[in-house]
């Protein structure tokens, strides 16, 4: 049945509102549909036919290969390298006084992975087993060789040993920590360059999300790894239950967390050895956090052939995932998805090349959609 138009009264319950001519229809978020696992479509970009196949559901990961040239690619390595690269730093975990000690089953006594692990969450250094029996060696920690380490064994030692040890311990091996990179911004906006550019319109055709989004936060971040480089698992965005505002919505400096609705990862060269991207708990039935710390595969290093999802770096191709699910009542960003967890496998030999590009959606739809709202530069 076809409603009648012009008929609206308050009592209904409808909302009259405004009239169609004034009425503005918010945008709204969508998503690329991946079907199921191996799904092959087309989507044509510029004019051009490329092939997008649906890798994985939970999280939904699309790919494209050949989505850059070779000669776009080495393009964006150039201007990178123009730019120049910088060591990449991910938000360390405080270094002041207060360790919270991982006690897990709460048996008053350190296990080799609790002790890791109480490392890992206070100071963003990712040690391996033969590490701490060489810490607890050298540091005369564990009394009775146990590889525990008591609430007795603990509390008899300094803990300025400790922190003076692993400071220099991590000092001479940095891929000790949990991102090993360099990197570099690129802004279409500023550079103005034509391959850049055009790289940017075959994102905005891609993943068909209001272009503003993009225009507002046009850069590509470009990331060299080296041999041991690596990025161990981690979320690109934050948890709407985290209280601190948007960083693309505060200034510099000011305590925020990255909202990243969606990644855009291009790869920019073909690695000699290792550099996979993986989602360690892809397609798991569930995910409990401190159990998946505590199996240690959170190390990209050791167990990125441990991962659900292993995907090869292979030049020009891109992939793409969603790190939020939708809210279906706002038409909005809603929570983060937990099974986004991904990171950058090891570098065995040679370098790994990679662009970074970011679509970012706040839970603030107006602010993110205001042309006026300048955002804060990474
Ligand atoms: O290097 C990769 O494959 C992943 C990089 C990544 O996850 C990141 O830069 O956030
Ligand atoms: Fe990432």
């Amino acid at each position: 049945e076809t409603e009648v138009h012009g008929t609206c009264t308050k009592d209904d319950g409808v909302d009259c509102g405004s009239t169609s001519s004034s009425l503005e229809v918010s945008p709204i978020i969508t998503k690329l549909d991946g079907v199921e696992v191996g799904h092959v479509q087309d989507v044509i970009l510029g004019g051009k036919t490329h092939q997008m196949t649906t890798l994985s559901m939970k999280p939904q990961v699309l790919e494209i290969k050949h989505f850059l040239t070779d000669e776009e690619c080495d393009h964006v390595v150039r201007l990178a390298k123009k730019d120049g690269m910088f060591d990449s730093v991910t938000n360390t975990p405080t270094k002041s006084g207060s360790v919270k000690v991982m006690d897990m089953n709460q048996d008053t006594a350190l296990s080799l992975r609790e002790f890791i692990l109480t490392i890992e969450n206070s100071f963003d250094i990712y040690l391996d087993e033969d590490d701490m029996l060489k810490m607890y060696s050298e540091l005369g920690m564990d009394r009775n060789g146990d590889t525990e380490i008591s609430r007795e064994e603990l509390h008899g030692q300094d803990p300025k040993s400790v922190i003076d040890w692993l400071t220099d311990y991590v000092d001479k091996r940095p891929y000790k920590k949990s991102r090993m990179s360099r990197q570099a911004w690129l802004y279409p906006s500023k550079i103005h360059d034509k391959i850049l550019d055009e790289i940017q319109e075959r994102v905005v055709s891609l993943v068909g999300l209001p272009r503003i989004l993009i225009d507002k936060n046009d850069e590509f971040q470009v990331v060299q790894y080296g041999p041991k480089g690596h990025y161990h698992a981690h979320w690109d965005s934050g948890s709407w239950a985290e209280k601190y505002p948007c960083c693309h919505h505060v200034k510099s400096g000011a305590r925020c967390k990255s909202c990243r609705f969606m990644t855009v990862l291009l790869y920019l060269n073909e690695v000699e050895g290792g550099g996979a991207t993986a989602f360690p708990i892809a397609n798991n039935e569930t995910f409990n956090e401190n159990s998946f710390r505590m199996s240690g595969k959170i190390n990209l290093h050791r167990h990125c052939e441990d991962a659900n999802l292993v995907v090869p770096a292979e030049k020009g191709k891109a992939i793409i995932w969603y790190n939020h699910h939708l809210d279906p009542t706002t038409g909005w960003v809603g929570e983060m998805d937990s099974f986004t967890l991904h990171g950058g496998c090891g570098v065995t030999s040679g370098h790994k090349w990679i662009a970074n590009k970011w679509i970012l959606v706040s839970d603030k739809r107006d602010k993110d959609l205001d042309p006026n709202f300048k955002p804060n530069r990474a």
